[in-house]
């Protein structure tokens, strides 16, 4: 029997918008079908115009028409959907529009909105990656240990509220800005880990001078606006220390976990507790110390403690929690960062990715909650 153009869409139906996992049929982006023997025409309407998907939609597109007995060869092109079909977009993948970003005469925050991640039927793990201080690794941590839940087939988000010091969309290497639906801010994905940073919205070399409630707000928006699709992990890269950022979150993210990275000398440990305790103060539970820069391996496989040793340690003993695992200090994991290809992908089998691995199924297996939430639990 010759292929239909209702079996063209039964064979699209499987394939997802890359970014918005959703079926582009139920999207609404499959505006025509024509067969003609063994070629199919394909018209899809992008949801924005310019999208940068639009060549990974092609190749997914064709690759479902032409799995189809009968048709040889595939033709794909392109329209850019309207502003009622936007909003169609944005109520099917955020819900109801009503408590949604954009459904407000003017676009911004949203008073009141409910911040998903606080809301006790949400399943996400929110992971809160602290430091006492710059430098120590924290953006690098939250970077690759994001990449390997991903590795471990999680879907992964990560929230870049280093405000100052915004970097994990250049360590990522995040090839385009965020998209915005009707409002709906979409998140880039990259390595499997989507992420959001004040860099997208800030000149990389320009300082940040806003103030403390400015930022309260963008934090707010980043956890309210972002069509985030309750990924089953959220991890939080911190601004270094214990300031009013971190207060923010910790008032706006209830259920977070903290992960405080630290370096092994003593010295640095005094500034990491502070990290510390100022997230027990704020109730969130300090679920485990990371230390980076353990070591150095050298050719001849001797490790050289360049910053000490016993610093994750001592912390993890303080701070009434578990050493999570060490990772070493790796040029490769510098140079990854900076030219956005980081090592979990690059290297997946080297030192530091191993260690990045071990961490994050402690985090994943041995640090999964027992208890679950459901609403309908919930005690008033
Ligand atoms: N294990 C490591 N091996 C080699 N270089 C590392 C390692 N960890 C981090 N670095 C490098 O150290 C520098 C600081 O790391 P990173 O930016 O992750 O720190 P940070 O604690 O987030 O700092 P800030 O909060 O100031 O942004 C970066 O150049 C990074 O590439």
């Amino acid at each position: 029997m010759p292929v239909t153009e209702a079996d063209v869409l039964e064979a699209l139906r499987p394939v997802e918008d890359p970014e918005l996992h959703r079926s582009i049929v139920d999207l609404g982006m499959v505006k025509g079908v024509a067969v003609d023997g063994g070629t199919v025409a394909v018209r899809v309407a992008l949801t924005v115009a310019g999208c940068p998907l639009r060549a990974e939609i092609t190749n997914r597109v064709t690759e479902a028409a032409e799995g189809l007995d009968g048709i040889e060869r595939a033709d794909v092109d392109f329209t850019v959907m309207t502003d009622e079909e936007r909003a169609a977009v944005r109520e099917v993948v955020h819900g109801d529009p009503a408590s949604t970003a954009g459904s407000q005469a003017a676009h911004g925050h949203a008073e009141g909105r409910a911040i998903r991640f606080a809301e006790p039927d949400c399943p996400t793990r929110v992971l809160l990656v602290a430091s006492g201080k710059g430098g120590v690794g924290k953006s690098s941590v939250t970077t690759n240990l994001a990449i390997s839940l991903a590795q471990r087939g999680k879907s992964v988000a990560v929230v870049d509220a280093d405000v100052w010091g915004f970097s994990i969309p250049r360590m990522i290497g995040v090839q385009h800005p965020p998209m915005v639906i009707d409002g709906m801010l979409v998140p880039p994905e990259t390595h499997g880990v989507r992420c959001i940073s004040m860099g997208f919205f800030a000149e990389e070399d320009t300082p940040v001078i806003w103030r403390g409630p400015m930022l309260h707000k963008a934090l707010e928006q980043f956890l309210t606006d972002v069509y985030w699709d309750d990924p089953d992990y959220l991890l939080v890269d911190l601004p270094p220390g214990t300031g009013d950022i971190a207060i923010s979150l910790a008032s706006f993210l209830p259920r977070g976990e903290v992960y405080v990275v630290t370096t092994p000398q003593p010295a640095a440990q005094k500034v990491a507790q502070r990290a510390g305790f100022m997230a027990q103060k704020v109730n969130l539970e300090v679920k485990g110390v990371i230390e980076n820069m353990s070591w150095f391996t050298g050719d001849d496989g001797t490790r050289y403690e360049l910053f000490g040793s016993g610093g994750g340690e001592e912390l993890a003993s303080t701070l009434g929690t578990k050493m999570l695992g060490q990772v070493p200090l790796v040029p490769a994991l510098r140079e990854g960062s900076d030219a956005g290809r980081p090592i979990t992908v690059e290297e997946p089998d080297g030192e530091a990715s191993r260690a990045f691995a071990e961490v994050a199924r402690t985090i994943d297996v041995d640090l999964a909650p027992t208890r679950r939430y459901h609403r309908e639990l919930k005690i008033v």
